[in-house]
């Protein structure tokens, strides 16, 4: 059976005025169905246009990904925006929440522009924050901020969640526990979790770790012991 997702040789290139600066050079990775992957590398690497093609965010030059058995690759402008309006979630590492909204408004937000949402209640009450609903995002903290973004994205009920970066503007111990709901969702309703980090210490909580280097995958591994994030350290 195909996997989830594949990319395979996978380009694409940015133009700035003369130069071709190629952010992906032909990369070739896959990621089954209920994984918690982990894409790790240096700055500059291509993690984020990665995640860009995959999300439906930019499209490639060249090679194709399919995700759940849909080509999205060979998708029109028109296919994308469904797709990412109901395939995927979003965790980005500045949250990106509206001010004026509450916590529950802004899942709820989420959850109105697709076909099959969760609760948006239920969804906050998933991340531990049912207490703070009423609250908007000036009145929450960096963690519990981060708490409300991956509510809104779990209230889509998406084949994929997307993070980019999603500890990056937290502190060590906060970072921690957003990993750990990251893993512990992840675990519990069998949804897909695609992590993006420069933090190679990380990479011992992945079922899989894909490793991106000058836009290319240069290793891919699979871990059969994934561990806590609490016993890891950096
Ligand atoms: N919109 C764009 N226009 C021009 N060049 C871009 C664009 N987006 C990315 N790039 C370039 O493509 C390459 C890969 O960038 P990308 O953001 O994917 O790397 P990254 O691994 O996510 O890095 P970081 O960890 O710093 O975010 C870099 O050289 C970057 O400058």
């Amino acid at each position: 059976m195909e996997p989830f997702i594949t990319f395979k040789n996978v380009t694409k290139t940015y133009r700035m005025g003369e130069v071709d600066i190629h952010a992906l050079s032909g990369v070739n990775f896959c990621v089954e169905k209920g994984e918690f992957a982990i894409v790790v590398g240096p700055s500059g690497a291509g993690k984020s246009t990665i995640l860009n093609v995959l999300g439906g965010m930019d499209s490639c030059d060249g090679g194709t990904i399919t995700v759940d058995g849909n080509l999205i690759s060979d998708y029109n402008r028109k296919q994308l925006t469904a797709y990412r309006r109901s395939d995927i979630g979003f965790v980005f590492q500045f949250y990106n929440l509206v001010q004026n909204l509450t916590a529950l408004e802004n899942v709820e937000l989420a959850s109105e522009i697709c076909k099959n949402p969760l609760d948006a209640a239920k969804t906050l009450d998933m991340v531990g924050l049912s207490e703070r609903k009423g609250n908007f995002p000036a009145q929450l903290s960096g963690g519990e901020q981060q708490r409300v973004a991956i509510a809104r994205a779990l209230a889509k009920n998406p084949k994929l969640l997307l993070c980019d970066e999603p500890t990056g503007a937290l502190d060590y111990q906060t970072g921690k526990t957003i990993l750990k709901l990251l893993q512990d969702t992840c675990k519990e309703t069998g949804m897909t979790v695609i992590v993006i980090t420069h933090n190679q210490a990380i990479t011992g909580m992945a079922d899989r770790v894909i490793e991106v280097k000058n836009g290319l995958v240069s290793s891919m591994h699979i871990n059969e012991h994934p561990v806590p994030v609490q016993t890891l350290e950096w």
